[in-house]
């Protein structure tokens, strides 16, 4: 690829602007949120504080959270039209569609879509956290042939949405692992689909315009969509023993390996050693045949890909085949990871309307000079 200089193509090493929400530091592995260490907040904190340290910058002490908690559970559930609306849908669409969908609804609902002051945006955010795992579990459901079940209140979020899933509470240690997920996959600074947030934000749009830009960015492989892609990939292989081959073949194919490799990260994603010791727990908790052909398949290609091309996975990696262990539908990952990147994404948006400037990059143009129209003979 030839590059002209000063074209910063994908605007790789670009410093667009200035953000106190988080910060990956590649030189250290290290990944922050307002200052705190993620896998700190991985090990000690659960998903509702993670949000309200990223959308106020502080954690909540008990009384707020329970403020926060009580807030978030009362509009986890979904008015008749909503749901109506989504289940009007076609299955073959794929679920992220339906919650960009649901997302550009609750907009088109809201009678303060327009109202960009930080309180209705505060308000607007919350409601999505809380809406999201509602429509995903109703979406799985409706494609197993299965009616919605109704959120419960009294259930924190990542019981809750297991429940609104599949009806029962799993063992807590499948509960907890999901819950690191969230945390971990919150925040990552300038990421694309964060990117394209604030580029809708920067134009002085609305909140839900800017969300729903960023589910269509999450969407594509070379971001979230990895995660769903590393299990179609897994379930190509098969074999654990036939990891190394069909790497090689993949490789020269020319093919991009799901999974793999970072922007920012060169030497591992500061998120994979937490996300991989909690699918390390769920497979030792399983202890049946098929997992363990999974794991030794994910641990075979991840070692025949440090051995070809010295690249690392990224936290797709990890959290696909955890979500597969969990017992969700392979389609549904990357709407996983939008469940949680809701917080990021509102905390940019919140940011970006606080010193907005437009983002409008220049292009260095390449194409045909200026030349004559033909006239029609
Ligand atoms: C949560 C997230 O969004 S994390 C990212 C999830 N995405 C994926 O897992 C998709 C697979 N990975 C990739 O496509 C890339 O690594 C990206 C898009 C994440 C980062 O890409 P970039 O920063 O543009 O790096 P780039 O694609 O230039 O890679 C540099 C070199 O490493 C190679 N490389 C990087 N990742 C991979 C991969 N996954 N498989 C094969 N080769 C790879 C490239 O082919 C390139 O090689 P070359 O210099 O010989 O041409
Ligand atoms: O930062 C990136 O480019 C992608 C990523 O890992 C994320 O969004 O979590």
């Amino acid at each position: 690829m030839t590059t002209t200089p000063g074209i910063h193509r994908g605007l790789a090493g670009v410093v667009a602007d200035t953000t106190g929400i988080s910060t990956v530091v590649e030189e250290t592995n290290s990944l922050t949120y307002r200052g705190y260490p993620v896998q700190e907040l991985a090990a000690h904190r659960s998903f509702e504080e993670v949000a309200h340290l990223l959308w106020y910058g502080e954690l909540p002490d008990a009384g707020r959270l329970r403020e926060f908690r009580a807030r978030e559970s009362a509009l986890r559930p979904l008015d008749r039209t909503t749901a109506e609306l989504l289940a009007r849908l076609p299955e073959t669409c794929h679920p992220m569609d339906v919650l960009r969908c649901a997302v550009s609804f609750f907009g088109a609902e809201d009678p303060t879509e327009d109202d960009g002051s930080l309180a209705a945006n505060r308000a607007k955010s919350l409601t999505l956290l809380a809406k999201l795992p509602t429509v995903v579990a109703a979406d799985q459901r409706r494609r197993r042939g299965l009616d919605p079940i109704p959120p419960d209140p009294d259930l924190g979020y990542a019981e809750n949405f297991f429940h609104m899933c599949f009806g029962t509470l799993p063992d807590p240690e499948i509960v907890r692992c999901f819950e690191i997920s969230m945390v971990l996959y919150a925040e990552h600074s300038f990421n694309a689909s964060t990117f394209t947030a604030r580029v809708v934000t920067s134009t002085l749009s609305d909140l839900y315009s800017a969300v729903t830009a960023a589910i269509g960015a999450l969407k594509g492989p070379l971001h979230g969509g990895a995660n769903e892609a590393v299990m179609h990939m897994l379930d190509e292989i098969g074999d654990p023993a036939r990891a190394g081959e069909w790497l090689d073949e993949a490789l020269a194919a020319k093919r991009k390996i799901m999974g793999f490799g970072h922007r920012v990260y060169r030497h591992g994603d500061s998120r994979v050693p937490i996300m991989q010791e909690a699918l390390d727990r769920l497979v030792a908790r399983a202890a049946d045949p098929e997992t363990a052909r999974l794991a030794a398949l994910h641990t075979a290609l991840r070692e025949a890909m440090l051995t070809r091309k010295g690249i690392h996975p990224n936290l797709d990696y990890p959290a696909g085949l955890a979500y597969h262990l969990m017992g969700f539908d392979t389609p549904v990952f990357t709407p996983l990871f939008v469940m949680s990147r809701i917080t990021g994404w509102s905390a940019h948006i919140t940011e970006q309307l606080a010193h907005n400037s437009l983002i409008r990059p220049l292009a260095s143009y390449d194409g045909p000079g200026q030349r004559a129209v033909p006239i029609a003979s």
